[in-house]
């Protein structure tokens, strides 16, 4: 477990923050009262077991940051606290590479040190792209950027720079200078937004001083932000760029949580539409036969009563990452509701979808499935349709049909509409 160093005089105050850590963050916490004793545990520790640090300005036995020019030093992300903050020390923090001062007002300071940790853990997942042909410009961004550990990439050439992120959505952000070669900045821009919109990509454009009319032009050609190249402060950077990748990640969360079931953490059912439907259309268009399904646990409800709900649930998360370690990429499968998932496949014929759901059958009678002190196996039955409909809710409903049958028969089996025993 990484680790989050803590460098302050005082004990109540470093017992607060380690509760607040280890309650809420991944880390384990290290707390030293002094410099003397930061630069003894320092010696005994590899740096890649350090998360970050959190570094009291003045410090008993070093009153002027000797204590963060020790952690700068092993390159450490730092976070210093502090009472009260000056011109000059805002500088001196900015030349030393600091993630973030936090002034010590109160308690709620606490939510926000937790908040910077959050983000230094986001951040190498967050990837920003740089299109700027100075190279003096692109190292001083760069430099910037790494202090709080994204991921960030460099081009010269403004459409190398499309090429690339029109084929990598985990780009987040683009910041862009507006005098390039080929195209400027502003075209840029206009391009990225007609591939992604604000919710997907943040955008920032940047040229030097003295051209006024540049804010207005970036931002009108969709641009989230504008800086003047020499003449912006580091901390203004941070607030502004922590600010949008912030809101973009909720947004981005918000989504996932409002398309995936937060049980089983596969899609939900809107979410199977949503996808389904257009992969439907398409395999009408060329031909490509389509298989749909129905999965079922079998007797679920006597799991739930003979195990409780909890064991219940964990049977549900078990047995859904089972079908979806079974899946291909180009599958898709969605928790229905219930006990009941909903699969759509494309490219497999009637004989060959028999043998696949068969073998998921077998796959998960098989497995055992522990949870709380108990071990457990269930069944599932399984309905299916081969035959392509127009209407993807008829074929849904023909393999609701087939599952209804797979439950009357028995359970634990598979049937497949086009042997459906009409009678039943
Ligand atoms: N633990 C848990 N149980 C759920 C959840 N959603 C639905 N259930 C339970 O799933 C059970 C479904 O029971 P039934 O519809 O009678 O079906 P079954 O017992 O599986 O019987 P067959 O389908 O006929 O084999 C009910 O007891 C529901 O309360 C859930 O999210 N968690």
């Amino acid at each position: 477990m990484k680790k989050i160093i803590i460098v302050d005089d005082s004990k109540f105050f470093c017992a607060l923050v380690e509760k607040q850590i280890i309650e809420q963050t991944p880390y384990g916490v290290i707390t030293c009262n002094g410099l003397e004793e930061a630069n003894v545990i320092l010696a005994r520790l590899e740096r890649e077991t350090i998360h970050a640090c959190l570094v009291s300005y003045r410090l008993r036995d070093a009153t002027d940051g000797e204590s963060i020019e020790l952690f700068r030093s092993r390159d450490i992300p730092t976070i210093v606290l502090i009472s009260d903050i000056t011109a000059t020390l805002r500088n001196k923090f900015w030349q030393l590479r600091v993630v973030d001062y936090v002034i010590k007002h109160d308690k709620y300071v606490i939510n926000e040190i937790i908040h910077t940790l959050a983000r230094l853990e986001r951040n190498p997942n967050n990837k920003i792209v740089i299109v700027e042909d100075s190279r003096t410009s692109a190292k001083m961004l760069q430099i910037l950027l790494d202090v709080h550990q994204y991921d960030v990439m460099h081009f010269n050439d403004p459409k190398e720079a499309l090429d690339y992120v029109k084929y990598h959505q985990d780009v987040k952000m683009v910041i862009t200078d507006y005098n390039m070669p080929g195209m400027d900045g502003c075209e840029l821009t206009r391009r990225l937004r007609r591939i992604y919109s604000k919710q997907e990509l943040a955008i920032l454009g940047m040229s030097g001083a003295g051209q006024t009319i540049m804010a207005a032009n970036f931002l009108k050609h969709g641009a989230d932000d504008f800086i003047i190249k020499q003449s912006f402060l580091a901390e203004e950077f941070y607030l502004r760029i922590n600010s949008y990748l912030d809101s973009l990640n909720t947004y981005q969360e918000l989504a996932t949580a409002a398309s995936y079931d937060f049980l089983t953490n596969v899609p939900n059912r809107r979410h199977f539409f949503e996808v389904v439907e257009a992969m439907h259309e398409s395999a009408l268009r060329h031909g490509t036969p389509v298989t749909c399904a129905m999965i079922d646990i079998d007797k679920f409800k006597s799991v739930n009563d003979k195990y409780g709900h909890s064991v219940g649930d964990a049977v549900l998360r078990e047995v859904a990452q089972l079908i979806k370690s079974s899946v291909r990429k180009s599958d898709v499968v969605a928790r229905f509701g219930g006990e009941e998932f909903c699969m759509y496949m494309t490219g497999m014929s009637e004989d060959h979808a028999g043998d696949y759901f068969d073998k998921l059958r077998q796959k998960i009678s098989d497995a055992i499935i522990r949870a709380e002190e108990h071990s457990l196996r269930v069944t599932v039955s399984i309905g299916l349709c081969s035959k392509i409909e127009h209407d993807l809710n008829n074929m849904i409903e023909a393999a609701d049909k087939s599952l209804y049958q797979a439950k009357e028969t028995g359970r634990n089996r598979v049937i497949h509409h086009s042997k459906l025993i009409e009678a039943l």
